[in-house]
């Protein structure tokens, strides 16, 4: 058992390779084309007619043929994605040696990375994995969220990121600042985003959360 840490990558002009072009491989490229990723290569004799589609209209680099070491050149990260042991092995003794981060989807403990099922909603991510115990319950428990928190939850993000930058620039009592931003985080979290600024525009509910925090506090 590894006792994965959590991060969260920022892939814009990092250079990804996926070998293979399966439906695993297809769905590691979904995943990071999703995360913004913009200098995606994909190298496979064969591939899904879905990589093809994102080869034909730009979004990836596909790379018809077998898997050669130079194709880890200037890679950030790396997905091992076939079939063949021999040739993930090679992936990941290669990568190891160049101290690239990679992903091997036959043998989880080879790599230095899972790929955890993501939920987007806006700004949220929420990450999901069991390491490789169960993939099946990790999907059944992405399912789950997703219906927990609705595509909704994008704008209600959006509106608690307008609130903070305004709170960041003009109110100077850490404390305060703090209470209201909470206070807000509770409101949104259980309420309608719509109602909550139903007739009020953000300038009239910042005082309104104000008006309470101070009332706390006295
Ligand atoms: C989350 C997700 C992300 C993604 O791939 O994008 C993902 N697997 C998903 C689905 C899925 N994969 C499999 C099934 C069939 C049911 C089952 O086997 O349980 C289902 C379910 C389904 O299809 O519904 C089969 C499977 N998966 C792995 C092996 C190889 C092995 O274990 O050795 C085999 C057996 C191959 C065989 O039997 O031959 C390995 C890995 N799969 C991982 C990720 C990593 C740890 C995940 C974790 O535990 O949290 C890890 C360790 C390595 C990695 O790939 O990074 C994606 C859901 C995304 C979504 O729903 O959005
Ligand atoms: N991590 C996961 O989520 C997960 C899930 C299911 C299976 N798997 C594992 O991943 C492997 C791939 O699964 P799949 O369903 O995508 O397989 P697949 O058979 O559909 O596709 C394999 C792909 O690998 C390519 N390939 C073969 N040799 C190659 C080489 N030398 N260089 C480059 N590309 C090469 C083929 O052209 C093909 O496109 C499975 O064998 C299994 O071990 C992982």
């Amino acid at each position: 058992m590894v006792a994965y840490y959590p991060v969260m990558l920022d892939l814009n002009g990092k250079r990804c390779v996926v070998v293979g072009g399966g439906a695993v491989a297809e769905r590691k490229v979904r995943g990071l084309l999703a995360a913004g990723a913009n200098e995606l290569i994909v190298v496979s004799p064969q591939a899904t007619s879905g990589l093809e589609q994102l080869s034909a209209e730009g979004s990836i680099l596909l790379k018809c043929r077998e898997y050669l070491e130079s194709d880890l050149f200037g890679a950030a990260i790396v997905f091992a994605a076939t079939p063949i042991r021999s040739v993930n092995d090679a992936i990941a003794t290669a990568c190891r040696a160049a101290a690239i981060w990679v992903n091997v989807a036959d043998l989880a403990e080879q790599g230095d990375f899972v790929t955890p099922a993501a939920v987007r909603r806006g700004e949220l991510l929420i990450a999901i994995t069991t390491g490789g115990a169960s993939p099946a319950l990790t999907a059944r428990m992405k399912r789950e969220l997703e219906a927990l928190y609705g595509e909704d939850f994008a704008g209600r993000l959006a509106l608690l990121r307008e609130l903070r930058e305004r709170m960041l620039a003009r109110e100077p009592d850490e404390a305060r600042r703090h209470a209201i931003l909470r206070l807000a985080a509770e409101i949104v979290a259980v309420g309608n985003p719509a109602e909550v600024r139903a007739d009020e525009s953000i300038e009239d509910w910042i005082v309104k959360l104000g008006q309470t925090v101070d009332g706390r506090h006295t």
